[in-house]
This record gives C-alpha cells, structure tokens and sequence, in this order.
C-alpha cells in the first residue's frame, strides 16, 4: 500500500522532471542560444567597425603598441605606426604588409619625440596626411618609473608626466578637430591599474596615469555631442619592456625586467582585449586579475585599509632591498 505522502511526493518528483525536461531546458538552451548570437552579431559589428578605419597607435616600436598594430591590421584597419624609432616601425610596417590576410593596407609611419612638445603639432599634420583623416587613436606610448618620492629628481617627474600625460594630452588636442569636423572620432588612452591606484615606488607612473583617467574622462563627456567615442583600457601587468626601459630616480635607465612583468600577460592577448573593447566603443576597461580588481573597490570603499595595505607594502619592499 502506497502511502499518500509517498505518492505526493513521487507526483511532485515527476513534475519537476517534466518541467526540467519540457521548459527549463529549452529555456536554457535559448538564453544560451541567443547570447551566442548576440556575442556573433558584436564580434561582427566590431569588426565591421574598424575594417578600413584609419587607425593611429603610438608606441607601436614594440610590446603592446606592436601587436595592437597586429591586430588592427589583420582586421583590415588602415595603420599609421608611431615611435622614436624608424627602422623599428618600418620593418613592422613591412613586415604587416608582407603578411596579408585577406584585404589589407600597407601602414604608414611617423616618427616623433612625445617628450618634446614641440615636434607634435607638425607629427598631427603628417598624420592627418597619411590618409586625410583619423577614425581611432591609441595613445599607447610610456614609460614606467622606479624610485623612491625623497630620492627623485623633479626632472624625472616631468619626464614621465611630458611623456604618459602632455604628449597624449598635445597629440590628441592636435587631432580632435578633424574629428569633431567630420562628426566621427574615437580617442583610446592606455592607462594602467595604476591609474585607478597608486602603489609605492611608482609616484611618476601612477600620478601620470591617474592624470590621463581624469583627462580623458573629461573628454569622453564633453566630445559624446561630437559624436567621439572615449575609451580608457587599465591594463594590469604584461610581459614587455615597460620595466627595462622604466627611468629611475636619477633619470637613469632602470635596465631590468622585474618579475611581476614577466610574469604578466601576453601583450598579443592584452591587444586582442584592446581591439575587442574598442570594436565595442566600451568606455572603461579594467583588464587586470581578481585581486587588483578589488583593490581598486577597496580604494573607493575602505580607503584606511587599502592605505594601510600599501603601507605594509612599502615597508616590505624596503626591507627586502636592504637586506
Ligand atoms: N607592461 C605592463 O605591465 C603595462 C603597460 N601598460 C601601458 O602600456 C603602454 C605600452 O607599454 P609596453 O608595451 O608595456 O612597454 P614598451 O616599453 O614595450 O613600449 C613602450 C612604447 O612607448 C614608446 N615610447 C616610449 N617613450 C617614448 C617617447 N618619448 N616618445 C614616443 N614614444 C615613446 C616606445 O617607443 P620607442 O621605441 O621610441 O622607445 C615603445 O614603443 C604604456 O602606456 C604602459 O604604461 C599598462 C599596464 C601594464
Ligand atoms: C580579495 C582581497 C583583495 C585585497 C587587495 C589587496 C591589495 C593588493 C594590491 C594589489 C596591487 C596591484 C598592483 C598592480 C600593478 C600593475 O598591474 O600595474 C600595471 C602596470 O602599469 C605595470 O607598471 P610597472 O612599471 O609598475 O611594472
């Protein structure tokens, strides 16, 4: 004899059955179903965005800069390559052309100083020549730093300040008419994690990247009538040459490649986050792991404790070099 309880509850049991068979699977499937698509029809778009776009990326001699030119260019992007050095950016520019997949262009070079202000009006010009106009800007050229506050020399601080902050600052002054002109302009800034915390020892850097958040938030605001699209990517570390050429306290080359870097992500996957989120018109982009992702929430939430953390840091890193 079954008793109604049991019965009730194997009536019950079935009935979850069906549901999970005849609604909640399908349901699944077509959620899934249609993020994918939706996740297809971005891609499209974004690629579509960016297909012929004349597209600017300064630093490209190397790291980030190069495969963000990489990238761009096998999307079928119309590049203009900016560095300090020539040979550098004509041999990418070469070696671009030489490695066409499907329809591509052959990229132009400009070579400028971003720690001269004087050369950036006239690189703007020689630009703006290249195509006779500018859809997207990558300010990605920098240097990073390594030094102690009392240490330092104000003419290091400049420095990385001329080259993180004024020069994109200058480049993109120098640009934006033309874009503002044609109603049609997308600025990206690569900032950093540090742009959004500062930790010690990197004083320069991160005031420069702090400095660049502010501006081009600034600017997205004021130019969304114009029609120019502002993107801000805060990239955490990646393995490239940014601590080899950092510059130090006395303004010397620091020359080594710390652990952190090389321990970072590939720069060839940073530029593909790059190109997704600038395909993706995408305002801010934090790309770094979990644990500096919540310090950049610990920052605005529990300022005491990310200050004391960054203390004990401090502390930690002192000894270790002393010892
Ligand atoms: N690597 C990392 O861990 C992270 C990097 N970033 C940011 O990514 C960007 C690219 O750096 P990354 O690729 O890592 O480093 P690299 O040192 O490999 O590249 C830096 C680029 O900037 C150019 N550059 C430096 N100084 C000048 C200057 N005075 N005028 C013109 N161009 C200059 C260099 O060109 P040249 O050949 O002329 O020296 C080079 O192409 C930087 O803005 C950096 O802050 C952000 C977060 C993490
Ligand atoms: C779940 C608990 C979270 C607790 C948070 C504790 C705080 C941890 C601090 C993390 C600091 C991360 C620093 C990341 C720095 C970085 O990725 O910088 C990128 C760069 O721009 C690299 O430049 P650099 O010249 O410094 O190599």
């Amino acid at each position: 004899m079954i008793s109604p309880s049991f019965r009730k509850g194997m009536l019950k049991e079935r009935v979850m059955d069906l549901a999970s068979q005849t609604t909640i699977l399908p349901l699944l499937f077509g959620c899934l179903g249609i993020f994918s698509l939706f996740r297809l029809l971005q891609r499209i778009r974004s690629k579509a965005y960016l297909r012929n776009a004349v597209v600017v990326v300064t630093g490209a001699t190397s790291g980030l800069g190069r495969e963000c030119a990489k990238v761009f260019h096998a999307a079928g992007a119309k590049l203009v390559l900016c560095g300090r050095n020539v040979k550098a950016l004509e041999e990418l520019s070469r070696e671009l052309a030489g490695s066409s997949q499907g329809q591509t262009h052959q990229p132009f070079v400009v070579t400028f100083d971003l720690a001269d202000p004087g050369t950036i009006a006239a690189a703007a010009a020689e630009i703006l020549q290249c195509f006779g106009y500018v859809d997207v800007l990558i300010n990605n050229a920098g240097i990073s730093y390594r030094g102690t506050i009392s240490d330092t020399i104000v003419d290091v601080d400049r420095k990385v300040m001329e080259i993180n902050y004024f020069g994109p600052v200058a480049l993109t002054k120098a640009l934006l008419p033309s874009m503002v002109e044609r109603k049609q302009g997308h600025i990206v800034a690569i900032s950093s994690i540090q742009g959004k915390i500062s930790i010690p020892f990197r004083s320069a850097y991160s005031a420069s990247k702090h400095a660049t958040q502010a501006f081009f938030d600034c600017l997205r605001a004021e130019m969304e009538e114009a029609n120019i699209k502002v993107t801000v990517i805060s990239p955490g570390y990646i393995h490239t040459n940014l601590s080899v050429n950092a510059v130090t306290a006395d303004g010397s080359r620091y020359g080594a490649l710390d652990k952190n870097t090389a321990q970072g992500r590939s720069p060839a996957e940073v530029a593909q986050d790059v190109f997704d989120a600038v395909g993706k018109k995408k305002k801010d982009v934090l790309l770094t792991d979990f644990v500096p992702s919540m310090a950049v929430y610990i920052r605005t939430l529990a300022p005491g404790l990310f200050f004391r953390i960054m203390a004990s840091r401090a502390r930690k890193e002192r000894k270790s070099k002393s010892s």
